[in-house]
């Protein structure tokens, strides 16, 4: 097997899309950098809806192998090299029957599903492992399913030898969500999106004193544009604005933020991997 960098980054997410939207800077940033990426997306986003009319004949059985080519398309973007599908079924949104069909990731038992994922971990041995919070940023089932399984394998790849030394969940500021949606009214009429999504739609934004980490992937943010327009399906791009099938504009952020909840930050750290012993 062939060494892997000193530095490795493992990000878990739901369907494809939540990569790009929510860590396409920083991932462009880290392998940009020589350190080994590595995303685990647990469903292919099997019950989405499509935005394009000229591809929503895609929509149901043929959905998910679509998306996993926009998937590929937009980790080329970002130079990611390593993902790894865990190929549960999309749960659909929280509250609808989808939810409680046995195939579907939120039916997953959380033992096998996370020693899946812990399989990953042992092999890659990350330092450093990004994730959802215990909402799964904004409560959708497999998000929050997702957060559940990375908690749970950082805890199982300890037993089986491996420490993961670092964990951050994905959040957003506060005062920076409020000024970006203060500009975004401004722009609104120049976009073509229907209207402003809420800050309340927004995952993962808490006070900014919950923030440990800001990656600044400014330099990445073009890529993590392109990113998010690989998933086609899903996302519209407009400038420094995005909106999904639900046509509400959102910004699209190219600062990342983090709160560490395992492992120790430094004060107002900019790198994932501060603190961290890493072999040279
Ligand atoms: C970003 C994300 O997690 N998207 C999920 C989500 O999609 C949303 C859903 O279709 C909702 O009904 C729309 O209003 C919203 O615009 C969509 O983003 O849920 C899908 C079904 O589980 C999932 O495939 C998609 O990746
Ligand atoms: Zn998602």
């Amino acid at each position: 097997m062939t060494e892997l960098p000193a530095r490795r980054l493992l990000l878990v997410h739901a369907h494809p899309d939540d990569e790009s939207i929510n860590n396409g800077a920083t991932m462009a940033k880290y392998v940009a950098e020589g350190a080994h990426v590595t995303l685990v997306t647990c469903t292919l986003g099997e019950r989405g809806e499509v935005i394009p009319a000229e591809l929503r004949h895609l929509e149901g059985a043929a959905l998910g192998a679509y998306r996993r080519g926009e998937l590929d398309a937009a980790l080329t973007e970002l130079g990611v090299e390593d993902v790894r599908v865990l190929g549960y079924q999309d749960s659909g949104m929280m509250g609808l029957p989808d939810n409680d069909d046995p195939a579907v990731f939120w039916q997953a038992g959380l033992d096998e599903a996370a020693g899946a994922l812990a399989d990953v971990m042992v092999e890659v041995r990350p330092q450093v492992v990004v994730a959802y919070d215990d909402n799964g940023g904004y409560g959708h089932p497999d998000h929050i399913q997702a957060h559940r399984i990375a908690m749970r394998a950082v805890e199982l790849a300890e037993g089986r030898g491996h420490r993961v030394d670092k964990v951050y969940w994905n959040r957003m500021p506060r005062s920076v969500v409020e000024d970006a949606f203060a500009r975004l009214a401004e722009e609104l009429p120049g976009l073509p999106f229907g209207k402003s999504a809420d800050i309340a739609d927004l995952p993962g934004v808490v006070p900014d004193e919950r923030i440990t980490t800001a990656v600044d992937g400014t330099a990445y943010a073009a890529a993590k544009a392109a990113a998010m327009r690989a998933h086609a399906t899903q996302i519209t791009v407009a400038g420094e604005y995005f909106a999904l099938s639900n046509d509400l504009a959102q910004p699209l952020f190219t600062t990342e933020y983090y709160e560490l909840v395992r492992g120790s930050a430094e004060p107002g750290e900019s790198d994932l991997f501060a603190g961290v012993e890493v072999a040279s």
